[in-house]
């Protein structure tokens, strides 16, 4: 679709967009194979809207952390700089290495609502989103209405959650009272594998992996019947490295919203106009 688009050129972009949210290109290959309640889209973003999207999490998440460490990857990126980045890498690209972010090694309950978590998140950063910078990524407006009009409803929360090369999410449940009876994800940068197995004994379980611009929803029975997971390894190429996922809930009430997470970051918004980073 981007190549079609560059071909048609940016004063028929509109028509572009118009075939994007019609939802046929990408819809076209939900694969049905899996039990009900659960969706997969293998490849629903393009390329470019995999970069924004990233891009857009990254900016959030470094935003957040310290002075110390947005001036160690501000040098980074610098000693980089002949290598430009174009819309075409993979959105891998787009991280820097394991040591510039300040992972957390394992996740406990300080901060979180959630504490039946205690441990089972290692080596990652997070974020509640109470926003995103629509005006600081140009494109990032057109690209969030299409991952959103996946949601089977409109009351959500949004959270990013960063893995490391070797961060992991060991087998669980979401928190029933934090959520609601649906959960999607979105994967971006390197391809991980994602478990589910039905919680009672003997279950059934199945496994799928999730390359970047890929979209899983849970609902109903999956959600709350199934223990998810986010293994270390990938299915065949043994290169593991980072991925984020953007991770959107149904609220389990307005009140979700009043996460003290969700306000810090809500001030944290330097930095100027970047287009098509
Ligand atoms: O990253 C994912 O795909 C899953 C994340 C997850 O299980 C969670 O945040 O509860
Ligand atoms: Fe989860």
């Amino acid at each position: 679709m981007a190549a079609l688009c560059r071909l048609i050129g940016s004063s028929r972009m509109g028509i572009c967009r118009l075939l994007k949210n019609s939802g046929y290109h990408h819809h076209h290959s939900t694969v049905h194979q899996f039990p009900d309640g659960f969706s997969y889209w293998p490849n629903y973003f393009t390329n470019k809207e995999q970069r924004t999207l990233l891009s857009a999490s990254l900016y959030k998440l470094d935003s957040s952390e310290t002075r110390q460490s947005r001036v160690k990857r501000k040098e980074y990126w610098k000693s980089r700089s002949n290598d430009d980045q174009t819309e075409l890498d993979p959105p891998a690209t787009l991280f820097a290495p394991d040591d510039m972010y300040e992972f957390q090694e394992v996740r406990t309950t300080s901060g979180f609502p959630k504490g039946h978590f205690d441990g089972v998140i290692h080596h990652y950063r997070e974020m509640h989103l109470s926003s995103w910078p629509i005006d600081k990524f140009c494109d990032l407006k057109s690209v969030l209405d299409r991952l959103y009009s996946l949601c089977p409803t409109q009351d959500v929360q949004t959270h990013i959650l960063h893995l490391a090369s070797h961060g992991e999410i060991l087998p669980h449940v979401d928190n029933t009272s934090a959520s609601g009876r649906w959960i999607l994800g979105v994967s971006l940068g390197h391809e991980r594998v994602l478990k589910m197995r039905e919680e009672s004994q003997d279950g059934h379980e199945f496994s799928l992996t999730l390359p970047s611009g890929s979209v899983y929803l849970q609902r109903d029975d999956i959600r709350y019947s199934y223990l998810h997971s986010i293994s270390k390894n990938t299915q065949e190429s043994g290169v593991v490295g980072q991925r984020l996922s953007i991770m959107i809930r149904v609220s389990p009430s307005p009140m979700s919203w009043l996460n003290p997470q969700g306000f810090l970051t809500l001030m944290t918004v330097p930095g100027s106009m970047t287009c098509n980073p």
